[in-house]
């Protein structure tokens, strides 16, 4: 028996077999691009979602010698605005997390809602990145679509649609749709629903992350080559997918998710923070996170210098020293979410001299990361929450000169399971505890393969203090010029 994984993410879908006893099989994924028709924009097919999903079921089940499938599970980006019409087919493109369009939507929340009410009652704050916002813009500049709109879908309702006809989401995606979903009730916010003149039942049903929420149709089984009636499982969104597969389940871990997204995720925080994002775990208790831009500013810096390998790259970075000799790095390309909430920020290159070259920009693109990251460490500590261990996975995970400056950036060892799919391992588990294969969460850890670990270098401690600093600072002073 198997588990078969689905995962949209931004910059492509991969599909997994793990074996039952949680190792993974096989793993494939197809790649498609982020279209960006203006400044602050970014959209996707969705088709491009399930076009990938179903030719690589189809590739794997063959190559695995088509093996018993006993649960699909389902991961995906958001959060996102993808409105379906009664066919399920999608009537624009998708807009992405990483959209920032609807600043004036957030801007009409703030005067009619309030941020604090928003905060009281969603637990975060009014951004154009989330979904209820991006839902508003929809609304309002497109209203002849919006009325043929059947659900507002998320990347996993489009796939879950597909496999089984039903329109779904989670509480981890539905959390990141603020201000519409109430985490008390774990439903839709009527009220706020009212107020922005957006129809509920235009909404996908929540379903636990756990709950067998259809079956394989026979329409899905033809293009993906699974059985009809094989269980779908409802899944959660990639974050929550990715703290779970990190295996970040102990006070004092955090799982560092590398995506085209970078996400600092702490499970079951006391209270929350809205410099932070908030919103429920795929196991039920809150999840908050710091998110920030990761594997897309890698994948700019590549571009800019016309696309040499990663290797070649980090080759070159490895020979410059901590600190990129005075060169710093805002990753804020897209705007940036936590903790600043700002969707007008724009990445800073500072300090440039002559003697500043191809691998001093690499370098100093991923100290950028770091240090983002390590404004969010500090929120962690000073809620009482302070990490001790981060688990890194996904994509930006593969660097070892990567997890080595996150090392010394955060000053906290950093742990990495070189063949776990992350995300994808997180989705796989859901399966196994929907099928009641696994009972408790200590399950998981015999499914985790040991960590490679790295730790801070003492050395590097003093630069990164100094560096840091500087780094705090920038934003600040340049905030009114953006
Ligand atoms: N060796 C590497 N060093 C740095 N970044 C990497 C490396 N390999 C992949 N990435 C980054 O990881 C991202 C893809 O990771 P993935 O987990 O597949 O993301 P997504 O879920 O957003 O599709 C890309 O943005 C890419 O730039
Ligand atoms: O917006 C968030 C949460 O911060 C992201 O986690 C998105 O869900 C995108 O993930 P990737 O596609 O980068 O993996």
């Amino acid at each position: 028996m198997t588990y078969l994984t689905v995962d949209a993410g931004t910059s492509s879908t991969k599909v997994c077999l793990f074996r039952q006893d949680g190792s993974l099989w096989l793993s494939r994924s197809v790649s498609y691009p982020v279209d960006r028709p203006q400044p602050g924009w970014a959209e996707q097919d969705p088709r491009a979602w399930w076009q990938a999903a179903s030719a690589l079921c189809r590739a794997l089940l063959v190559e695995a010698g088509n093996p018993p499938v006993r649960a699909v599970s389902l991961s995906g980006q958001a959060p996102l605005c993808v409105p379906l019409d009664r066919h399920g087919q999608p009537l624009r493109p998708a807009i992405l997390w990483l959209d920032r369009r609807a600043a004036p939507q957030a801007r009409w929340l703030q005067e009619h809602l309030g941020v604090e009410e928003a905060v009281h009652l969603s637990g975060n704050v009014l951004d154009p990145y989330f979904g209820g916002v991006k839902w508003l813009w929809f609304r309002r500049e497109e209203p002849e679509l919006y009325a043929r709109t059947w659900k507002i879908a998320q990347a996993q309702t489009y796939l879950a649609w597909h496999l089984t006809g039903k329109a779904i989401t989670d509480p981890s995606h539905a959390g990141m749709c603020s201000p519409c979903f109430n985490p008390q009730t774990r439903q839709w916010d009527e009220r706020i629903c009212e107020l922005m003149e957006l129809d509920a039942e235009r909404l996908p049903e929540i379903h636990a992350s756990t709950e067998i929420i259809g079956e394989v149709t026979r329409r899905a089984a033809a293009e993906t080559g699974l059985k009809a009636g094989t269980p779908v499982v409802c899944g959660g969104g990639d974050f929550a997918c990715a703290c779970l597969g990190a295996g970040a389940l102990n006070p004092g871990q955090g799982a560092l998710m590398l995506g085209t997204a970078g996400n600092l995720l702490v499970p079951a925080l006391e209270r929350t923070d809205p410099r932070l994002i908030n919103t429920l775990h795929v196991t039920g208790e809150r999840l908050s996170m710091g998110g920030v831009l990761a594997g897309e500013v890698i994948t700019w810096v590549r571009g800019l210098f016309g696309n040499p390998s990663l290797e070649t790259l980090e080759a070159e970075a490895a020979r410059v020293p901590p600190g990129a000799e005075g060169l710093l790095f805002l990753p804020y390309l897209m705007g940036e979410r936590t903790p600043v909430w700002d969707a007008q920020a724009r990445g800073v290159y500072f300090g440039i001299s002559s003697l500043h070259n191809r691998g001093h920009f690499y370098r100093a693109a991923l100290e950028g990361v770091a240090f983002a990251f390590r404004e969010i460490t500090s929120i962690f500590t000073a809620l009482g929450r302070p990490l001790h261990e981060v688990i890194i996975l996904d994509g930006g995970a593969r660097s070892p000169l990567w997890r080595q400056v996150f090392a010394d950036v955060l000053g906290l060892p950093v742990r990495w399971r070189p063949t776990s799919p992350g995300t994808s391992h997180g989705a796989a588990f859901l399966a196994a505890l929907a099928m009641a294969d696994a009972s408790t969460r200590d399950a998981l850890q015999h499914w985790l393969e040991p960590t490679l670990d790295v730790f801070p270098n003492q050395e590097a401690q003093p630069t990164y203090a100094g560096r840091f600093a500087v780094y705090r600072q920038l934003y600040g002073r340049l905030k009114d010029l953006f």
